[in-house]
């Protein structure tokens, strides 16, 4: 198994309780799954459900207060995503690339994080990684705001592959973006998942995104899973909430 999510629980204090008070607001309850290399499952739930703090445990940010995560085998270490072998990539694609770098530093930061490479390896890789993301290799000298929404997105992806990881998180990744880019960075994760074999969480509001990118689905409900199922049972769900979650889309197929 690769990702082992087990009774996982995660508080934090209530605010406005004063420093020595000890009340705590409960924000993960006793989540349990179970992710298989070359999964992709879809966290769906309303704003403020937990899961982008699902995502911050899985990838070691954060611990949790009781249960444990463990990827292959072995427990995620706290604020160590590269020794974890987890990439993450955000919602908010404007702050996740530093503005006063290049495209080539931007990417030559996780590279060189793992391995020792000379100029003309570094400059290969990342024309490698361009072009996996359907980007033009001539970006490299240009900064973020030489760059549209998607093209940034793009770059962000690349940077969650340059280290080869085991997983990646994909949190709210294609929100901030246009419908047509959203469509375009979907297409693109899809293909990035068969052509490089990768396992994906993907964590998100919009649940036709789910049904076309992914295997499974967990609904996520005021921190907990309140139903799983394999995407192609998606419209056997009985979970209210799910089922409302699904009558809110027009088109669905
Ligand atoms: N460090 C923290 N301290 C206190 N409360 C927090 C902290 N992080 C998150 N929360 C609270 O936990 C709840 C869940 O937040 P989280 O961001 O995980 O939800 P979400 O489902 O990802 O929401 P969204 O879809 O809007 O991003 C929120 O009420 C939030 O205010």
């Amino acid at each position: 198994m690769l990702l082992e999510v087990c009774n996982v629980e995660k508080s934090y204090p209530l605010a406005g309780s004063g420093l020595f008070s000890n009340k705590k607001r409960q924000i993960i309850n006793d989540v349990s799954f179970s992710l298989e290399q070359g999964d992709c499952i879809g966290v769906i739930g309303e704003s403020g459900s937990g899961k982008s703090t699902l995502a911050r445990l899985i990838c070691g940010l954060e611990m949790p207060n009781r249960g444990h995560i463990r990827l292959n085998g072995k427990n995620v270490v706290i604020a160590d995503t590269r020794k974890n072998h987890i990439s993450v990539v955000f919602q908010d694609y404007a702050s996740s690339v530093n503005p006063l770098m290049t495209v080539f530093q931007m990417l030559s930061e996780p590279l060189l994080l793992n391995q020792k490479l000379n100029r003309q390896q570094l400059d290969a890789r990342i024309s490698e990684l361009l072009l996996l993301a359907g980007l033009p290799d001539d970006l490299k000298p240009r900064h973020a705001h030489e760059l549209s929404g998607g093209q940034i997105q793009r770059i962000a992806i690349c940077r969650a592959i340059a280290t080869n990881p085991e997983l990646i998180i994909l949190d709210e990744a294609i929100s901030s973006l246009d419908v047509s880019s959203q469509v375009q960075i979907l297409d693109l994760l899809a293909r990035l998942k068969s052509q490089l074999n990768l396992s994906y969480l993907f964590i998100t509001h919009d649940i036709q995104a789910v049904a076309y990118l992914c295997n499974k689905v967990l609904f996520f409900y005021q921190g907990r899973i309140i139903e799983r199922c394999n995407i192609d049972d998606l419209v056997s769900v009985k979970h209210q909430y799910a089922q409302r979650l699904l009558k809110s889309v027009v088109s669905f197929d």
